[in-house]
């Protein structure tokens, strides 16, 4: 029986990297692994990758389609490139090692890795992959990672050196490392460090100790005239910069440990230090005992500095040494000392500040797992004037709050840049929290807010926050990071994913990825809830259906969001989850559709329009009134929503495909306070429209959460819903009113149509495959001629009295009785109301009085 070795266990005693074996064995080891990979394709371990280039590219392809044969060549070229071939990484051909069963890894030569999960090293491996590699997808036993240009580099930026990597890789791999890849690890590591881009007084350089480097950078057609050229200084000519400081391996945040201190990682086991190097170690200071020769590059012309450098395997490190930093004055802020940062997050910032300086970078964290102390946290230890960008003036007065509440900021030392308040600090450094759309604003500005950006763009910040930093690659953003002088940047994110291509930008625009945690092992640890996720299917009533096969896209989108069997759907959903006590939010991206289920189900509901008194009176009942369990809420609600006692999401209408938003929403309920009781699960529902083109956005939507291991479940019944008391649209006249009033309704109605158009370039989204349209609708599928027979009082609903009379908002309710209450408060129970009745009042007292009298 072969022994398990501990997770501590040196690998060097149990593991040979099979290059000893004699060729006498291989034969009967292709045959076995054979045996092993085709055992394991049709057993527990399956090798068949879902999420293939191939595929990956089909699914773009069906969504944004894109004329022309150029796509296919790119397609084969990706799969050449990552080694997949119709979705199956082919390990038939690799020679297994003779203890491979206690090795975790599978790599084949493209830097395809599986992780067998459930293995003994599984949890060590996992630290080195996420240090090496994309985690592609992680289900509970068997992982996917790969490795990649960006990811070897930001190995390396947190002190991997390419030996290292090739070493523990080839430990830990069932196979021996094939010599393509070493060679390609090796190449794509070669270059990295070789350049930095410093700022110092306001001016950008772009450094080497090497001058050949700088010398190609100069001669770079696209670098080269970026290049600022002082009067007195000639073209070719490099200038040597000065010597820089030693870097410092102390890490000090409140609370941890000294991870750069190669006495730490001793004291982990001498014999893993390869393993344990990853945690922060670091020993590249060769740039720093040599001569630094740089030249300064214009400050507007960064995003194509940063880019090309990216472009021609020459990255540009942005490191930030901010103990030597004495041209920025010093801020006074500290984390409080009962603030206590978590595991996880402490190891996201080992890896920002792992050798004492401050690296650019993205850390990947999941809804609710706290990145906004993540971020405090690395502005009290670069200790400088920060700038922290985010999307909604919501999240720049929580992260205001938060900052107040987790440091000793001074609130005179913080200030909001938004539509209503244009603060700026004084003294020399402090912190200003503001909004993407805030700094992006072109065009002309009020005076005080034109005042506050030159304040902005004439210092030096030592430290950028960019929260939702998956938003900066969209063009009205990207100037966010250009436009100021910053030294350090930190994107915080828990989605990297965007539906365009555009999330690779944030390389050279911040910086690597530095960490993402995994979802599942937080929520293990109860940092965030565990959840049970569901997609429900619901048939089309007949009539919507038969419409719905007829009808444009645009109204599509209303017919399978109002289908009538998904409002009876929900509305089962509600009242079996109010009945357990859980609290629920209802999301819909469709306004109307919105609107529609929650007055129909009698329930407060926000969406934009919704007036910020309004919204903060319904989240705050939502959150204390026991009779205010449920709310209905539009995309407002996707983001910076801090609702913990929200414990179940159910989704009604959804934007598209975006996998963004599904991980967002589901955020929503990952920060249930009531996580940590046990057994507890909060609850995600799809309600999907059945046969529609729903079915298809549902399931690509769901492609981010898969891969974080989240599993769903599909519920084809409701058991209970027929014999439910007041279901709603039980009678088919009620269905058929339902159906009028959709097919009334202007074509803004369907709002979310409109946002796909955008996405896909002004085009209408494809047909799906099945039933199309009758031959009366024109060649592009619109409808020459809209008509629909009903009788008179259908239109005029003279049938529809029982729709019409729950037809309420509950919004208007809520305020009324709210303002009720509040006049009874002020001018005692006995008052309130019109004057007229005031008047009455006073007379039923004086009768009262006069009864008690007699
Ligand atoms: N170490 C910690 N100690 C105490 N509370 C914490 C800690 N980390 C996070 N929190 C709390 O967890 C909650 C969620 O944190 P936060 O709002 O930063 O999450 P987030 O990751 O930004 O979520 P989202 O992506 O949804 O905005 C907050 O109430 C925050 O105060």
């Amino acid at each position: 029986m072969s022994r398990s070795p501990s997770p501590d266990e040196s690998l060097d005693g149990f593991v040979s990297d099979g290059s000893d074996e004699s060729e006498e064995y291989r034969p009967r080891r292709r045959a076995a692994n054979k045996r092993n990979v085709r055992a394991a394709r049709g057993g527990k371990v399956s090798l068949k990758v879902n999420l293939s280039a191939l595929q990956r590219a089909r699914e773009v392809e069906a969504l944004y389609p894109v004329d022309g044969e150029v796509e296919e060549d790119e397609a084969i070229a990706e799969v050449e490139d990552t080694g997949f071939m119709d979705g199956v990484l082919d390990l038939s051909e690799l020679r297994l090692k003779d203890d491979h069963a206690l090795r975790p890894l599978w790599v084949d030569d493209y830097g395809n890795i599986i992780l067998e999960a459930f293995a003994t090293l599984a949890p060590r491996a996992q630290d080195f992959l996420i240090a090496i590699s994309e985690p592609v997808s992680r289900p509970s036993l068997i992982h996917e990672y790969r490795i990649t240009k960006p990811s070897l580099h930001a190995a390396m930026s947190v002190g991997l050196e390419t030996p290292n990597i090739i070493k523990v890789l080839n430990r830990l791999s069932k196979t021996p490392l094939s010599k393509k890849l070493e060679k390609r690890i090796e190449e794509w590591t070669a270059s990295y460090g070789k350049i930095r881009l410093v700022l110092k007084n306001n001016k950008y350089y772009l450094e080497s100790t090497s001058e050949t480097f700088l010398r190609v950078l100069l001669n770079d057609p696209v670098i080269g005239p970026c290049r600022v050229v002082s009067t007195n200084e000639s073209a070719s000519q490099a200038l040597v910069f000065g010597r820089d400081a030693a870097p410092r391996r102390d890490f000090d945040l409140p609370g941890t440990r000294a991870d750069g201190d190669p006495q730490a990682v001793e004291q982990d086991g001498g014999h893993d230090d390869e393993i344990g190097a990853i945690i922060g170690m670091d020993d590249r200071d060769d740039m720093d005992d040599d001569a630094v020769h740089s030249f300064e590059v214009a400050g507007d012309k960064m995003e194509t500095v940063r880019r090309r450098c990216k472009d021609i395997d020459l990255p540009a490190l942005e490191e930030y040494d901010f103990r030597n930093d004495t041209n920025n004055a010093n801020l006074d802020i500290q984390l409080k000392p009962m603030t206590v940062i978590r595991p996880y997050q402490e190891t996201s910032l080992a890896k920002m500040f792992g050798n004492g300086r401050a690296r650019s970078g993205i850390i990947v964290l999941p809804c609710g797992a706290g990145k906004t102390l993540v971020g405090i946290t690395a502005a009290c230890t670069i200790k400088k004037s920060t700038l922290v960008l985010c999307t909604s003036a919501v999240s720049v007065a929580q992260w205001k709050q938060q900052f107040i509440q987790f440091s000793n900021i001074p609130e005179r030392q913080i200030c909001a840049f938004t539509q209503s308040e244009k603060e700026m600090f004084t003294g020399p450094a402090g912190i200003v929290i503001s909004t993407y759309s805030m700094i992006a604003k072109t065009g002309k500005r009020a005076h005080d807010a034109e005042k506050v950006m030159d304040f902005l763009r004439k210092r030096e910040w030592g430290f950028l926050l960019l929260d939702e930093v998956h938003v900066v690659p969209a063009d009205m953003f990207r100037k966010c990071v250009n436009g100021f002088k910053v030294h350090a940047k930190l994107g915080l994110t828990a989605t990297l994913v965007r539906e365009d291509d555009k999330i690779q930008d944030l390389g050279y625009l911040i910086g690597p990825k530095l960490y993402e945690a995994n979802w599942m092992d937080l929520a293990k640890n109860g940092h965030i809830a565990t959840v049970q996720c569901a997609e429900v299917w619901c048939p089309m009533t007949p009539h919507f259906y038969r419409e719905y096969l007829r009808c444009a896209s645009r109204r599509r989108i209303l017919l399978h969001a109002m289908n009538p069997n998904k409002v009876q759907a929900c509305q089962f959903l509600i009242n079996y989850h109010e009945s357990r006590g859980d609290k629920c939010i209802v999301f819909s991206d469709n306004v109307y559709a919105l609107e529609a289920y929650a007055t129909r189900l009698m329930k407060p509901f926000i969406h934009g329009a919704t007036p910020e008194g309004e919204r903060l009176r319904i989240l705050s009942r939502f959150q204390t009134d026991p009779q205010v369990n449920t709310i209905f809420l539009s995309k407002v609600g996707d983001t910076s929503i801090d609702l913990p006692e929200a414990t179940c999401l159910i989704q009604i209408s959804s934007h598209f495909g975006s996998r963004r938003q599904e991980a967002q929403r589901l955020g929503r309920i990952l920060r249930a306070k009531r996580r940590n009781d046990e057994g507890f699960n909060a609850f995600f529902y799809s309600l999907v429209s059945k046969d529609t083109q729903e079915m298809y956005y549902s399931s690509k939507r769901q492609g981010f959460l898969i891969d974080q291991g989240y599993a769903f479940k599909v519920i084809t019944e409701l058991h209970g819903l027929d014999t439910m008391p007041d279901l709603v649209f039980r009678k088919k006249d009620e269905q058929i009113s339902l159906l009028e009033e959709v097919l009334n309704v202007g074509e803004n109605a369907a709002e979310t149509a409109d946002h796909y158009m955008r996405l896909n370039n002004g085009k209408h989204p494809r047909r799906p495959a099945g039933p199309q349209p009758p031959a009366y609708t024109t060649a592009n599928g619109m409808p020459a001629v809209q008509r629909f027979q009903a009788p008179l009082e259908h239109l005029s609903g003279g049938q529809n009295l029982s729709y019409r009379e729950q037809n309420k908002s509950l919004n208007k309710e809520m305020s009324r009785e709210e303002r009720i209450a509040k006049k009874n408060k002020t001018n005692g129970p006995s008052s309130g109301g019109h004057k007229l009745f005031k008047k009455r009042r006073v007379d039923a007292e004086e009768i009262r009085k006069q009864r008690g009298a007699v």
